[in-house]
């Protein structure tokens, strides 16, 4: 059973392709601000996505007819609750008129469709990125105009925490954990019982990331917005692609900044430890969600390959419930794996509406 993986990201769109559970393609295709600029929305980017991975998975002698099926990650749709979905007509036209705002994550359901559709064979996409299984008292924010929505990663969420729970011998649903995800954006989720029932990331809070601002002082940021300085886009770039320790230290790699902080570098050293400081208290705050009933705290993300970062985050939190320490995604083999389940009946596939 062969199965085509898509995952697009802002700078990347990583492809794999699974025979199987065993995974005999993989390819990072890189994009550049350059490449992308002609492009007014995420959505346009598809048809261009589209042709470097048909040339990719044919320069890695995969016959595109030789495919079973296709899966992507999703993006920002209506809230759904967690699971496998078949790409449908009104997926596709809430992904294009981007009605929860442009993520690259938007595009997986289209690639996915169109690719499959010319071999017809099914498409998918698995715990897209607006999965909300939010309790209702984590919506409240203080502003009945707000609402607090769940905008997370929940695809390697989930997958890493039924790996973990595996490993702890029961299912998902047995435990309580608190997992933080590490990468370019930084997610920090409850679950509970396999529901993901509060948690931080997306665009709006949490701490600060290496592209992303996290949370931030309600006062200072409505000045900032009405000062004349910014446009609405400018400030949608600052707290989203451009902010965090992009903007303290000009780099969005922890690799470099641990090389500053290695030479001597005092403000990388700063900004290094309230980036842990924040994630830290963020997992602690959360441990008030589980009543204090946490089986694992759970660090995973690119991110989670530093032990300054990992090290520095166990020492504040380890007083709550013992941490385990998940290096990388596991994003593609999830993917796979969703759509597998679907192939084989082994999961229903259900409908968005
Ligand atoms: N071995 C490592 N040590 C420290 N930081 C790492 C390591 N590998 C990746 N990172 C950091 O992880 C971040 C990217 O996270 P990742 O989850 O790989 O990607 P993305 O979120 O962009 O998909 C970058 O800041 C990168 O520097
Ligand atoms: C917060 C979930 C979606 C997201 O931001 O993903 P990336 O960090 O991969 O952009």
């Amino acid at each position: 059973m062969k199965i085509l993986v898509i995952n697009p990201g802002g700078t990347s769109t990583k492809i794999a392709v699974f025979d199987g559970e065993k995974k005999i393609f993989k390819k990072s295709i890189k994009h550049t601000a350059e490449d992308l600029k002609e492009f007014k929305t995420v959505f346009d980017e598809y048809e261009y996505r589209k042709k470097l991975i048909l040339d990719s998975i044919n320069e890695g002698n995969i016959s595109v007819d030789s495919l079973n099926c296709v899966v992507g990650r999703g993006g920002l749709m209506k809230p759904i609750e967690g699971g496998v979905y078949r790409v449908n007509k009104r997926m596709l036209e809430d992904l294009k008129n981007a009605i929860n705002g442009e993520h690259a994550s938007n595009l997986g359901a289209i690639l996915a469709k169109n690719i499959a559709d010319d071999i017809n064979v099914p498409s998918f996409v698995v715990d897209p990125v607006s999965v909300d299984e939010f309790q209702d008292i984590s919506r409240i924010t203080g502003l009945s105009d707000i609402e607090k929505a769940s905008w997370l990663h929940s695809l390697n969420h989930k997958a890493v925490c039924r790996k973990i729970a595996e490993k702890m011998g029961g299912r998902y649903e047995d435990f309580n954990f608190i997992a933080a995800h590490l990468g370019s954006g930084i997610s920090v989720v409850v679950h509970n019982k396999g529901r993901m029932i509060d948690g931080s990331g997306g665009r709006s809070d949490g701490p600060f990331s290496p592209e992303r601002s996290g949370g931030l002082l309600v006062y200072p940021l409505i000045k900032l917005c009405y000062s004349g300085k910014y446009t609405c886009k400018e400030m949608v770039a600052k707290v989203s692609t451009i902010g965090g320790m992009y903007d303290y230290l000009g780099t969005k790699d922890i690799m470099k900044i641990e090389e500053m902080i290695e030479k001597g570098h005092r403000k990388a050293k700063l900004v290094m430890d309230a980036f842990i400081y924040q994630i830290a208290k963020e997992i602690s705050m959360y441990g008030a969600s589980l009543y204090g009933e946490i089986d694992k705290i759970i660090l995973t993300g690119g991110i989670a390959n530093s032990k300054m970062v990992t090290g520095g985050v166990q020492k504040r939190v380890e007083y709550l419930a013992p941490v385990e320490i998940a290096p990388g995604e596991m994003e593609m083999e999830a993917l796979a794996l969703g759509a597998m389940r679907a192939l084989k009946g082994e999961e229903v596939v259900k409908e968005y509406l």
